[in-house]
């Protein structure tokens, strides 16, 4: 019944909109003012609810529908990933993060009241959160649902309606994208896009109110190009190579497990997959050892026919990567087959920083091991490349986890595990530097796609308190400006009362005092030694604050 009722009200505002010709910003005001009170996102909600879900198993179940084979539905249509692992590595994480924005969306959009000095204290100050307006999200094939969908969420959750441009790489899920969303949320609110590079740049020629960019550094830039030209503020989630020092202190079979997991899963098509290895020449062989048993353990001896074992997802990028072999030892795996654009998970032992491997991101199965004498040469190799969009730390001294976090810069830090940061909706997922600018998830999605706007509601009274900052201007009046403008109170409201009549009261009395002596002498004609003036403010201050 409410959902019927919700569909009215927004049939009526779709005819008004339809009214409103080529006027994106009243269109986007009007499809913002449909979305703003939190019941009716709510009920958004509920239909996106269903929408990773069902996505997942229509597709796993009829593939034939979108005209594909059970064998590419595997490969391409959702995931290079198992049907399990897609929910594991995808939607479980959307679940969570539409689950969280039901339950916290009334908190997240709310007014939030802000601190207050003397000069605000009777005043109501508060930041109140509102939709940017359009919101332009360009997705990565990777994790097309995780880096699409995610950034949706947030967005509709803030109160904007968004344009949806899936990657044309993975063209199979950008068409059940196209094909499935309407389904479940609104065309018109959030239309999907489909198309290569002419309909993105095409799409990047209009004004919108913010662009979300998930990608490749390279494309990040031309999307920061295209947005300069509407002043349009941008999120970009970029990559770059994250680097994983393993400590000798730590259990290195625990330790190199988790990095095999980080390094292979999605075959090593991760933006926070750990992208290299850096350790002691003495634990080299035990970690080779190590992350080889874990290769065994999770993808069999023929991790080829290995379910959970994925493919590289296109023959361009499986050349790139194999490319990348070149001058490098092979410790494990390396062997391919173009035609099933497999690569075997793969460890290269004694790899120099100047080796092709090393001079970009490697998104593919290869996982190097370079040499360092210890945790200062890690902190100085790290330091000398751009600022990572991970760091991984394995060791089990907390000092050395410390310096880590301490010496250097990434978008997040990870001790003693890979990838899960980016499953905790409670931290800020982003990059710095080369590796992105802006952050989402939980909250941070939320505030990031919102505007947050600074509100002080004065009332038109104690027009008196106001003196001191009307000319003309005195060093006496500048000495209360300074007070009442850098002291910060929190003294609850009965409080605030109370020291909003004292401070009435005394204002009157200076200001009354203050007034006769000018009267008394020219207004120019202050002869008075600034450290004399400075010690009656310090002396003023005293006394108030004794109140
Ligand atoms: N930080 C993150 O959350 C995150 C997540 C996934 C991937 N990544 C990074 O993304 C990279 C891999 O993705 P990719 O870049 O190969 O994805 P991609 O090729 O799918 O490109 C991403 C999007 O950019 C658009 N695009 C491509 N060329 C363009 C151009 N010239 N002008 C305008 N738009 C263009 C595409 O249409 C696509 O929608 C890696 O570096 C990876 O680390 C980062
Ligand atoms: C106690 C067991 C809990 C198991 C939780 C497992 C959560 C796994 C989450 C991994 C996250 C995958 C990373 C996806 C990154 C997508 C963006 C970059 O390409």
């Amino acid at each position: 019944k409410q959902l019927v009722s919700y569909e009215q009200q927004l049939i009526k505002y779709f005819q008004k909109m339809r009214s409103i010709k080529d006027n994106s910003k009243s269109k986007s005001r009007i499809v913002l003012n449909i979305l703003r009170s939190s019941q009716r996102k709510g009920l958004l909600f509920d239909y996106n609810l269903k929408t990773g879900f069902i996505l997942n198993y229509t597709v796993k179940k009829d593939p034939q529908k979108y005209n594909i084979s059970h064998e590419q539905a595997q490969r391409y249509s959702l995931h290079p990933q198992s049907v399990v692992g897609t929910q594991l590595y995808e939607t479980l994480g959307l679940e969570g993060e539409i689950g969280l924005a039901i339950k916290k969306l009334k908190e997240w959009a709310a007014p939030r009241p802000v601190e207050k000095n003397l000069m605000t204290i009777s005043d109501t100050v508060y930041i109140k959160p509102e939709p940017l307006g359009v919101v332009l999200i360009i997705g990565a094939w990777n994790y097309p649902w995780a880096v699409t969908i995610q950034p949706l969420i947030g967005a509709i959750a803030a109160g904007n309606a968004a344009v949806v441009k899936p990657s044309e790489v993975c063209v199979h899920t950008a068409k059940v994208m196209e094909d499935l969303l309407p389904l479940y949320i609104d065309k018109e609110l959030y239309p999907v896009v489909t198309g290569g590079v002419s309909e993105t740049q095409e799409l990047l020629r209009q004004r919108f109110d913010h662009i979300f960019y998930t990608g490749n550094s390279v494309v990040g830039k031309l999307i920061m190009e295209a947005a300069a030209k509407h002043l349009t503020p941008v999120t970009l989630e970029l990559g770059g190579k994250s680097p994983c020092y393993i400590d000798r202190n730590c259990d290195i079979s625990i330790a190199c497990r988790r990095v095999a997991w980080g390094k292979y899963t999605n075959c090593g098509q991760t933006c926070i997959a750990p992208d290299y290895i850096l350790c002691d020449p003495s634990i080299q062989d035990r970690v080779i050892e190590e992350v080889k048993k874990a290769i065994k353990e999770f993808y069999t001896d023929n991790p080829k026919t290995c379910p959970d074992y994925g493919r590289i997802i296109n023959q361009r990028h499986f050349k790139r990567i194999i490319n990348m072999l070149e001058d490098s030892t092979i410790a494990v795996g390396g062997d391919n087959d173009e035609s099933d654009c497999y690569i075997a998970p793969t460890v290269l032992r004694d790899v120099k920083p100047e080796a092709k491997v090393m001079q970009e991101e490697i998104f593919g199965p290869l996982l190097p091991i370079l040499s360092v004498s210890g945790l200062d040469e890690a902190i100085k190799f790290i330091n000398k490349g751009e600022k990572p969009l991970a760091l991984y730390v394995f060791s089990s001294d907390n000092k050395v986890i410390t310096r880590m976090a301490d010496d250097t810069s990434s978008g997040g830090l990870l001790a003693n595990d890979c990838l899960v940061h980016f499953s905790v909706n409670s931290l800020p997922f982003g990059g710095v530097g080369n590796s992105g600018m802006g952050c989402y998830h939980g909250k941070y999605s939320f505030d990031q796609l919102s505007h947050l706007r600074g509100c002080l509601i004065k009332q038109l009274n104690m027009e008196g308190v106001n003196s001191m900052r009307y000319p003309p201007h005195t060093p006496k009046k500048l000495g209360w400006a300074r007070f009442f403008i850098l002291q910060n109170v929190d003294l609850g409201w009965v409080g605030r009362m109370v020291l909003l009549a004292v401070l009435a009261v005394v204002a009157a009395v200076v200001l009354k005092v203050s007034r006769r002596r000018e009267k008394h002498s020219p207004r120019d004609g202050n002869h008075q030694r600034p450290q004399d003036i400075l010690s009656r403010h310090l002396c003023h201050d005293t006394i108030l604050l004794q109140f």
